[in-house]
């Protein structure tokens, strides 16, 4: 068996072309601020990408670039601007910062009505309470595409390879809700290949350039390659090694185009849906 490759890139156009659609019905453009600190450059590549998709779906779009010397206190001064301007609908302060700023409290001193990336601990208590919030955009992305790509998860047995607050864990939390049967797995794991073997959806999100080899794959499964690594030679790869997954899983997504389109969509639809929100539509 030769997988299928889930084109993420072509399923966040679909969904960006529909909030494009939603927003060219409404009064008012939903607001953005992508705050960025520094010169870390790989964040640079992320906010101009965020940037230019917001405006193309007819969002009210900006970044805010502060010096990488700026102190704690001007971003947390910003962040409380940001929350009473009425303008604006959605923060998104990227990560990291420089050391000098505590992200956990920039990500505190969000309004969780604004909080797209779905960060602040109200809205990560939310989720695990099943209740009404908004939602990390990758774990996010990662459902719409195990849904496009037709993948069964009523009691599936799921894999999540990393348990990090943005992306494994609430990975974990959205695949339970679907009712997968889940299985989380991390660096006191024994045993990685086994656990991740007996995965029918796979989810790897570690950092580690192709920690998953092809015999980590069990035949038919579903992989979801979060990670985005430079390798020695210089160039972008996921966490899986994807000639060796290639054979034995049923679909994969690709690094680039993958996970990573559909993040930046769900970060315009969790702007969208805070718009509405705040607006008193549900
Ligand atoms: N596509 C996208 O849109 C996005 C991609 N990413 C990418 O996803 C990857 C993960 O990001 P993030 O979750 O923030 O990373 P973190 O570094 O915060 O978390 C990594 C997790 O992987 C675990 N881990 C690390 N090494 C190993 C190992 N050798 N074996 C088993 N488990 C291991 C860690 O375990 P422990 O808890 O035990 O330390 C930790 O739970 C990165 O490549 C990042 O660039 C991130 C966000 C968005
Ligand atoms: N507050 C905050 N929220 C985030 O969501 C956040 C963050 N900080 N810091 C950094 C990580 C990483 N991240 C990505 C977004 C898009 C792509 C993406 O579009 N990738 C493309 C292109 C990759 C490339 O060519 O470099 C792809 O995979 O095809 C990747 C990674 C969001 N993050």
């Amino acid at each position: 068996m030769t997988a299928r490759i889930i084109d993420g890139k072509a399923v966040a156009e679909r969904l960006r072309a529909g909030l494009a659609t939603r927003i060219a019905g409404l009064h008012f453009r939903p607001g953005l601020r992508v705050v960025r600190v520094g010169e870390d450059p790989a964040s640079g590549v992320y906010v101009r990408n965020k940037d230019r998709a917001a405006l193309a779906a007819g969002f009210d779009s900006s970044t805010i670039h502060l010096p990488a010397e700026a102190r704690e206190s001007d971003l947390l001064m910003l962040v409380e601007n940001l929350n009473i301007d009425p303008a604006v609908d959605g923060i998104l302060v990227q990560l990291p910062l420089p050391p000098q700023i505590r992200p956990e409290m920039v990500i505190a001193a969000i309004d969780p009505a604004k909080d797209v990336d779905g960060f602040h601990t109200v809205n990560a208590g939310k989720l695990v309470t099943r209740q009404h919030g908004l939602v990390p955009c990758t774990p996010k992305g990662v459902m719409h595409l195990l849904r496009e790509a037709g993948a069964t998860l009523r009691g599936a047995r799921a894999v999540v390879l990393g348990r990090s607050q943005i992306v494994g864990r609430p990975m974990a939390q959205l695949l339970l809700d679907a009712d997968c049967t889940v299985t989380m797995v991390h660096s006191n794991t024994r045993d990685l290949a086994a656990e991740c073997r007996r995965a029918e959806i796979l989810v790897a999100a570690v950092g580690k350039p192709e920690l998953v080899r092809g015999d980590w794959v069990g035949e038919g499964a579903i992989v979801i390659d979060v990670g985005i690594n430079r390798n020695a030679a210089g160039k972008l790869v996921g966490d899986v090694a994807f000639a060796e997954a290639l054979p034995r899983a049923a679909a994969i997504t690709p690094v680039p185009g993958g996970v990573g389109p559909m993040t930046i969509a769900c970060l315009l639809e969790n702007t969208l849906e805070a718009a509405l929100a705040r607006r008193g539509h549900t």
